[in-house]
């Protein structure tokens, strides 16, 4: 492979696998398998293995998780909550297993225990006392749910016994399966109140894992509470003086109080970890909660300090994690739905089928070519594979069951809603429907996405109220919001009382103060999500420098490529949406970037950085003086505006001092960056 072919590639991997973390860790959606996921993210690494110019400080390799959120306190963790090493064969275990046995020289046992699907958590505990619980966020801070992980009822709140005076431990807080179908219960039951009171219906929980980490940051602890969660604990950070293997560890942690399942083990060699991995691929479902592989965690803790960490993962252990399971089912129709981009995706209709404990009965089947590949036929017989939660996917035909005579699956040419030939352009997977101004789920749908909370946040604009609006012909597309008056929605618009004219109104309104990179995320042009908005909007810092760039500097963009920049000029040569952004624009919303004012106060100003920092890395330290003006050299002189001094500072802080240069702190690093 060419530099510049590797280049195209880990552009396209990393802002796919950006937007996937996005959307798992912030918005709590997963769009596909983990294990696609992590083939993806491995693939991304072996390239900027192979060329190591292409390493990004930013790189997804180089990260743990999600974000905190604006809704919590952010708490630093006292030392950072890494990821795990993960792998779905057996090989990549025992490659693990030499070289430890290789770096350590010498015979190791291992504890084994399952991977629990549930949210990250750190505590800390003084006096016995729960003082802190923080979410893994980034790694390297989280939010503050100590309020809230009070309420969990395993957790303890006062330790018994012999614990440390002050230490954290880590653990999964996870919601069973029991309290996941309990909860939805419950969601319908109060459904069918809302829908009997013109109220819109709540959306069932999609699965246990998401459910938990929803629950964990709802604002009210009651709500928290009601929805039952739990808690395991899997281990203790940093030493404790008497405890010397992580066995002991955990043992320990039981007698202090802490909840702990009863189904870790310790083993002497790598054939017995295989030993308990078998056993408990079956076993697990039995399991109260889901989970996903087997941790496996070299037991010597003093080991744990030989063997250190990469910065995403510790090398003292790793993740087996299980491959998703499959059924075989009727495949008995096949049904076309019509997306805001005018994106047809086929849904395959399935006989019901048990699969990991749930029903199945639809599954994605992406476009035409995953229908060709799979080479499907009407009433097929196929396999389905469900990971973990997601929307099951088929992942074959058994061919032996077919009919002679079974005819292959054609995809459709018209659109299933406005009958318009479909079209597929060179070098796109997905069929489209060209009836951008009259389709109307594309009408919608582009509404919808307008006003939803990552583009333009119009909270009092909901589904039933855009086809409402539609309905009465008081919108046909996004600028008509702008023109819409109190007189007009309260002529039209039968039961809407003035107090919801008025929250309508007034969400509008304040739509127009929603920054340009989220204006140009709800314009909704294919391919442009929030994160690729965002890189543009650095870019073209305002609507029209974007609209007249060339195809070749739009593609230029750092992790925007050719297919997205295609997709800009084609928005652009539409002159509905041309007249569009005009009448948006007339109304007032925000098609510039405004600069925010702390950027540039580090103009030109010289820094150094030396020693171990906390709250962030080195190179994000460098990221941020560039970000703000400034400039990073590497050796302390006179010129040197100043030296952001961490742990262990050594010489160079001595010679900043010696020559009067100013001496920051982390702390005031960041503040300095913040204005
Ligand atoms: N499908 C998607 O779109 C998508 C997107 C992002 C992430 N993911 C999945 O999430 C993974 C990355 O998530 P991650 O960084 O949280 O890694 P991870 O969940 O694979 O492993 C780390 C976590 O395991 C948890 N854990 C559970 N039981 C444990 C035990 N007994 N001992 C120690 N830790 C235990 C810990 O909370 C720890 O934070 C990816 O590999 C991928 O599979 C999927
Ligand atoms: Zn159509």
């Amino acid at each position: 492979m060419t530099l510049e072919k590797a280049k195209e590639r880990v552009d396209i991997l990393s802002t796919k696998l950006h937007d996937l973390n996005k959307r798992y860790y912030v918005d709590g959606v997963q769009d596909i398998s983990d294990q696609e996921f992590d083939l993806m993210m491995h693939e991304l690494q072996e390239l900027e293995v192979e060329f190591p110019t292409l390493l990004k400080t930013t790189s997804p390799t180089q990260r743990v998780g999600g974000e905190p959120t604006k809704n919590f306190k952010t708490v630093a963790h006292e030392s950072p909550m890494l990821s795990l090493s993960n792998t779905y064969n057996k090989e990549d275990l025992i490659e693990f297993n030499d070289r430890i046995l290789k770096d350590l020289n010498t015979q190791v046992d291992y504890v084994c225990e399952l991977k629990y699907d549930g949210v990250a958590i750190s505590l800390i505990y003084e006096h016995g006392a729960l003082i802190q619980a923080v979410t893994r966020g980034d790694g390297i801070q989280g939010d503050d749910v100590t309020v809230n992980a009070r309420t969990i009822r395993s957790l303890p709140l006062q330790l018994v016994g012999d614990y440390p005076e002050r230490f954290e431990v880590r653990g999964e807080v996870f919601m069973s399966k029991q309290s996941f179908e309990e909860n939805n219960k419950r969601i319908e039951l109060e459904n069918i109140d809302r829908i009997a009171n013109n109220k819109k219906a709540q959306i069932l929980l999609a699965n246990p894992r998401n459910a938990c980490a929803g629950a964990l940051k709802q604002q009210d602890p009651k709500k928290v509470a009601e929805r039952k969660l739990d808690v395991y604990i899997y281990g203790i950070v940093g030493q404790v003086e008497t405890i010397t293997t992580h066995f002991d560890g955990l043992n320990r942690l039981k007698e202090w109080g802490f909840n702990l399942p009863n189904t870790f083990e310790k083993v002497t060699s790598i054939d017995e970890v295989w030993t308990f991995i078998e056993k408990w691929g079956k076993n697990r479902h039995d399991l109260p909660l889901e989970t996903d592989g087997v941790v496996i965690k070299v037991d010597s803790e003093e080991f744990h300090k030989k063997l250190g960490a990469t910065a995403k993962s510790p090398r003292w252990a790793i993740a087996y994690k299980y491959k998703a399971e499959a059924a075989k089912t009727l495949l008995k129709s096949v049904t076309y739905q019509v997306g805001r981009t005018g994106a047809i995706t086929p849904v395959a209709n399935l006989e019901a089928v048990q699969l990991a404990g749930t029903t199945v009965r639809r599954a994605s089947l992406h476009n035409a070519n995953e229908i060709a590949r799979l080479d499907l036929h009407i009433n097929d017989k196929v396999y389905v594979e469900k990971g973990g939660e997601i929307i099951p996917k088929i992942t074959g035909v058994d061919v032996s069951d077919r009919e002679k005579d079974a005819q292959p699956l054609e995809f459709i040419t018209n659109c299933p809603a406005c009958n318009s030939v479909l079209e597929r352009q060179e070098g796109e997977a997905q069929h489209y429907c060209l009836n951008i101004t009259s389709c109307p789920p594309q009408v919608k749908g582009r509404i919808q996405h307008f006003v939803a909370r990552k583009a333009m946040n119009i909270d009092s604009i909901g589904g039933e109220t855009i086809d409402q609006l539609i309905e009465k012909g008081l919108i046909a597309n996004v600028a008509d919001f702008y023109d819409l008056t109190a007189e007009a929605l309260s002529d039209k618009m039968e039961r809407f009382k003035d107090k919801s004219i008025e929250n309508l109104l007034n969400g509008v309104i304040a739509s127009k103060n929603i920054p340009y990179e989220r204006v140009l995320f709800a314009l909704g042009i294919r391919h442009v999500g929030s994160t690729i908005a965002e890189k543009l909007s650095e870019v073209f810092k305002n609507i029209d420098a974007l609209l007249s760039a060339t195809e070749e500097q739009i593609a230029e963009v750092y992790e925007v490529g050719g297919q997205i920049a295609k997709s800009i000029i084609n928005f652009k040569e539409a002159p509905e949406n041309l007249f569009l952004i005009d009448r948006l624009k007339a109304a007032g919303l925000q098609f510039e970037v405004v600069e925010k004012e702390t950027v540039g106060t580090l103009e030109d100003k010289l820094f150094v950085c030396t020693g171990t920092f906390e709250i962030f890395s080195r190179n994000e330290m460098h990221d941020l003086i560039k970000e703000h003006g400034g400039k990073v050299r590497t050796s302390i002189s006179a010129k040197i505006d100043y030296l952001v001094a961490g742990e262990k500072a050594g010489s160079k802080l001595k010679k900043a001092e010696k020559l009067g240069v100013t001496v920051l702190t982390e702390e005031e690093f960041k503040n300095l960056i913040e204005g």
